[in-house]
């Protein structure tokens, strides 16, 4: 039988916090129902400054409202919740992600499924699943990813050449588009687009994928999260792509170094939720439904 890793419970769900998608003023009326939902059963609403903006609300900076709230939701698609979550691990607080994006692959609910899960949540019925991040290195620079860390050739014109080195020791050279550095909770996103494999999200590893890589030997790697991995690259200069929402410049020369985060980000979910039916459902996996 699997018995599948999940944090501590909430200690008490009093205050919560809420990002809403940017640039989405029509999303005024969806946060105002989400706020009766919670008042309904005395759940106190906080909503995040930028979003308040842009709905003539109030609000608080991020970091404030997490220093208040027992978890957060994110309202949106992938892109908002990886926002999110990509900063809420520095107060090791949970995300929810309610759906109203296009995919939602890491998004938990859809809008009407909510008032059902708030019952849920107050009998404690939902798991909290913790999520490996990584961290990249350049120079001083350092920065967080839940996804993906990407290095892509800013020359479009010509191959990128990327010497690797795993735990100091070189063991790879890639030339082509670029590589990507993945966690196991971003395999299914750019990762998968490529050809990477799909790993199940609590395994502890990296996935190190070529994109479009010219040669009959570059694959797909996954290796131990305890690996330092480092890249160079040494004729041109690249741009570092984090979960798609940073950007770094790579120069000539310069190292990026990745490793697993201290921390842990951390994904409330319904008990119910399976990543299989998950992939089934919103990648058309297997033959499940
Ligand atoms: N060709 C590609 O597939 C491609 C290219 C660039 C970036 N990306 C991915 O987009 C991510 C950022 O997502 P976004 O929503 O902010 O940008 P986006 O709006 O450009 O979305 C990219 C797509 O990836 C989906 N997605 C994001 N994270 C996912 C995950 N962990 N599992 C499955 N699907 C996921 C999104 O729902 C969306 O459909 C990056 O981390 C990168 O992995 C994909
Ligand atoms: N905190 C953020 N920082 C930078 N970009 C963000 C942030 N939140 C959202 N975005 C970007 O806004 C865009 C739209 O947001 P989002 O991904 O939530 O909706 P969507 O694209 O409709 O849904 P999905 O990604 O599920 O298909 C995305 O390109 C996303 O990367």
């Amino acid at each position: 039988m699997r018995v599948e890793r999940s944090c501590k419970q909430l200690e008490k769900i009093e205050n919560i916090g809420i990002v809403l998608k940017p640039d989405s003023p029509e999303l005024k009326n969806t946060f105002l129902d989400i706020k009766k939902l919670f008042s309904k059963n005395s759940i106190n609403i906080i909503l995040e400054k930028k979003s308040a903006n842009m709905i003539g609300e109030i609000g608080k900076d991020f970091d404030e409202l997490c220093k208040e709230v027992d978890f957060i939701i994110s309202v949106g698609g992938d892109g908002t919740l990886l926002g999110v979550a990509r900063k809420a691990f520095l107060y090791d607080l949970p995300v929810l992600g309610i759906n109203l994006g296009t995919l939602g692959f890491l998004t938990d609910l859809n809008f009407d499924d909510l008032e059902e899960f708030i019952k849920d949540l107050l009998v404690k019925d939902y798991k909290i699943s913790p999520r490996m991040i990584i961290e990249g290195k350049i120079e001083d620079k350092n920065f967080i990813a839940f996804n993906d860390i990407v290095i892509s050739r800013k020359n479009l014109s010509s191959m990128l050449e990327i010497s690797a080195k795993i735990d100091k020791k070189p063991f790879n050279k890639y030339f082509g588009d670029g590589l990507i550095v993945c966690t196991p909770s971003g395999s299914t996103a750019y990762n998968l687009s490529v050809g990477g494999p799909i790993v199940y999200p609590l395994t502890n590893a990296f996935i190190i994928t070529p994109i479009a890589p010219h040669s009959l030997t570059q694959r797909p790697i996954v290796v131990p999260a305890d690996f330092e991995i480092e890249f160079k690259v040494p004729y041109d200069e690249a741009t570092i792509i984090v979960d798609g929402q940073e950007f770094y410049e790579l120069k000539k020369g310069e190292f990026i170094s990745i490793r697993i985060a201290k921390e842990q980000a951390k994904m409330l979910h319904r008990t119910s939720r399976d990543f299989f039916e998950v992939l089934s459902e919103k990648l058309r996996w297997g033959n499940l439904t």
